[in-house]
């Protein structure tokens, strides 16, 4: 049982942390930020990201300003408790994709006394909440909200907008699918934009 005016060590160091916003607001940036720097901290650091997320990268967690670092895909949230152990800061990307167990696990990631710090989408093209996304935020010690910049007016962009024609929630895509836009941007958007090209 945790006792606040008796902490253990251990426990004090266990958190969560969540980067989450729109396509290109800087997410993953953020995230290989926080991971540089418990490495420079001589942390023992582990990344994952989902196997579906092949966009860039098998392998790596690729940002859009295509810095990387390598990391371990995996299949579902589960591997990732069997795979942090003998870790002391734990990086998921991309977590938007990952099944609703993904929660469950960072709090038993941070209740073990790790850092956890997850980056991904919170919502998609719809603006319906994404994934495990919006339990998350709620069960973490910090989220972070990044935005990207409307391409359209140059204002805060909070949304995900597909130009592309595609209803599935999941489609992998980059600047060619996908544009960053505020509010009224993407209002309008949907209001007055002809249907998407479909590409296929
Ligand atoms: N409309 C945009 N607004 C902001 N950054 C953009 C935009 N389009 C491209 N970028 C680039 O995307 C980078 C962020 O990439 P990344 O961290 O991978 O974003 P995310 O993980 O949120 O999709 C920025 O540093 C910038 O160079
Ligand atoms: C909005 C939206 C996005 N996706 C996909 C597109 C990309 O492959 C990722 C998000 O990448 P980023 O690191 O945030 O740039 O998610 C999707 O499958 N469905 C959507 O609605
Ligand atoms: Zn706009």
């Amino acid at each position: 049982m945790y006792n606040e005016n008796n902490p253990n060590e251990t426990q004090r160091k266990g958190r969560i942390e969540v980067i989450c916003g729109s396509m290109f607001s800087g997410k993953t940036e953020e995230l290989l930020r926080r991971l540089r720097r418990a490495k420079i901290a001589r942390q023992k650091v582990e990344i994952f990201k989902p196997v579906i997320d092949v966009r860039y990268s098998q392998e790596e967690v690729v940002s859009h300003d295509k810095n990387s670092i390598l990391s371990t895909p995996v299949e579902h949230s589960s591997n990732i408790l069997l795979l942090a152990s003998e870790v002391e800061v734990v990086g998921v990307d991309e977590a938007q994709f990952f099944d609703k167990g993904l929660t469950d696990v960072c709090q038993q990631l941070a209740d073990q006394g790790i850092r956890v710090i997850v980056a991904g989408l919170d919502m998609d093209f719809k603006r319906i909440p994404f994934g495990p996304m919006p339990a998350l935020c709620a069960i973490a010690d910090d989220v972070t909200k990044v935005h990207a910049i409307c391409v359209r007016c140059g204002s805060l962009a909070c949304y995900s907008h597909r130009i592309v024609a595609g209803e599935k929630q999941v489609m992998l895509g980059e600047m060619h699918e996908y544009q960053p836009l505020c509010r009224k941007c993407y209002l309008q958007e949907q209001l007055f934009s002809t249907p998407p090209i479909n590409k296929f």
